[in-house]
């Protein structure tokens, strides 16, 4: 009776709250493939009633709701692109009932790790991608999350070349209020990088949760790398424990990026030449060289904030927050 009752708990897709959907993605995470192998349909949890018409326990790919290859309006028609996350692809989803557009983003059974669902289910933020709901179909698990329809920022940079200090100013101060709320709940993101900035026509969101732990001390001490090296603080980098400071730094990071179009070392150190910048980024002070040209003053005095060595002296987002070049006084505007 344990499997049947296994099976009828799960059985369908159904609203629930946040404690269902994590209850949910853990017994993902721990149930023997096998055991999902011959399930009749999908299984899920769905958060919001508002935007996902489930009918009678289902939720149909294809049927109940169709996902697209995203389609940039600044890319040339036709170039459909699915963006790849730490775990999974990207697809832009249409609920057939509600016409409301979502991002999927599908994690093969074998590599979903629940974490990847717990920091977004738990934490709500305007500049974090919402979780919607999480569907177990066909062995690939089905993230439903708010959609950044204008792709992230790192599409951007590709296709737009560098972005101008307003528009700079204009998604650090979002992606800082995003980390603000994150650091306040001692969760540390891991990979703050253009790519994992997605943006909406009003708003700029903090995507890919599954490098992010949650610290129990004042200090995490890694049991692993995490993040993309070109982004990485040197303390990271160093592996002998760390804070939430190391997003601040890769917030300075992904800004030399979206100013010269280029993450920071590549110029000086090509990537022919350096396969790995780990080295680089302990033993090197930090990259402002790397800053662009112009710069604003104001813009260069906070960077130089976000890139300080010891994170101890590091600025954290809440005083990023307060600085001026972030908040330029109104006849600059
Ligand atoms: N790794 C990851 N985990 N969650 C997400 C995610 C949640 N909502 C989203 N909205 C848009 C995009 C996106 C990324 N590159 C793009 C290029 C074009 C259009 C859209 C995008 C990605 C997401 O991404």
């Amino acid at each position: 009776e344990m499997v049947a009752e296994e099976e009828d708990t799960v059985s369908g897709v159904r609203y629930g709250t946040v404690p269902d959907i994590l209850a949910f993605v853990n017994l993902l995470s721990s149930m023997q493939t096998p055991l999902l192998q011959h399930l009749p349909k999908e299984i899920g949890v769905l958060l919001n009633k508002k935007d996902m018409a489930v009918k009678k326990g289902r939720y149909q790919i294809n049927i109940d709701v169709l996902l697209f290859a995203w389609r940039l309006t600044y890319k040339n028609p036709g170039s459909g692109l699915v963006p790849k996350g730490s775990f999974g692809k990207v697809h832009l989803a249409q609920d057939t009932t509600t016409r409301k557009r979502m991002a999927c983003k599908l994690i093969p059974l074998e590599n979903f790790k629940a974490a990847d669902v717990e920091f977004q289910a738990r934490l709500r933020h305007d500049n974090i991608a919402e979780l919607f709901g999480a569907v177990l179909w066909d062995q690939t698990v089905h993230l439903f999350m708010e959609a950044g329809e204008g792709g992230s920022v790192l599409e951007k940079l590709d296709n737009c070349g560098p972005m101008r200090e307003f528009e700079i100013i204009w998604v650090a101060k979002q992606i800082l209020r995003g980390l603000e709320y994150l650091h306040s709940h001692n969760v540390i993101h891991h990979d703050i990088k253009p790519s994992n900035i997605v943006l909406m026509s009003d708003k700029a969101v903090l995507v890919d949760f599954g490098l992010a732990v949650q610290m129990t001390e004042d200090v995490y001490s890694p049991r692993d790398l995490r993040g993309t090296e070109m982004y990485m603080s040197p303390e990271l980098v160093l592996c002998r424990g760390h804070n939430t400071k190391t997003d601040i730094y890769s917030l300075g990071t992904s800004i030399i990026h979206m100013q010269t179009g280029s993450p920071p070392w590549v110029r000086r150190y090509p990537r022919t030449a350096y396969p790995s910048y780990l080295y680089i980024i302990h033993k090197q002070a930090p990259p402002l060289e790397d800053i662009a040209e112009d710069c604003s003053a104001s813009m260069r005095s906070f960077l130089k904030r976000c890139l300080e060595r010891n994170p101890a002296l590091r600025s954290s987002a809440s005083e990023l927050l307060k600085d001026e070049a972030i908040n330029p006084p109104r006849e600059d505007q």
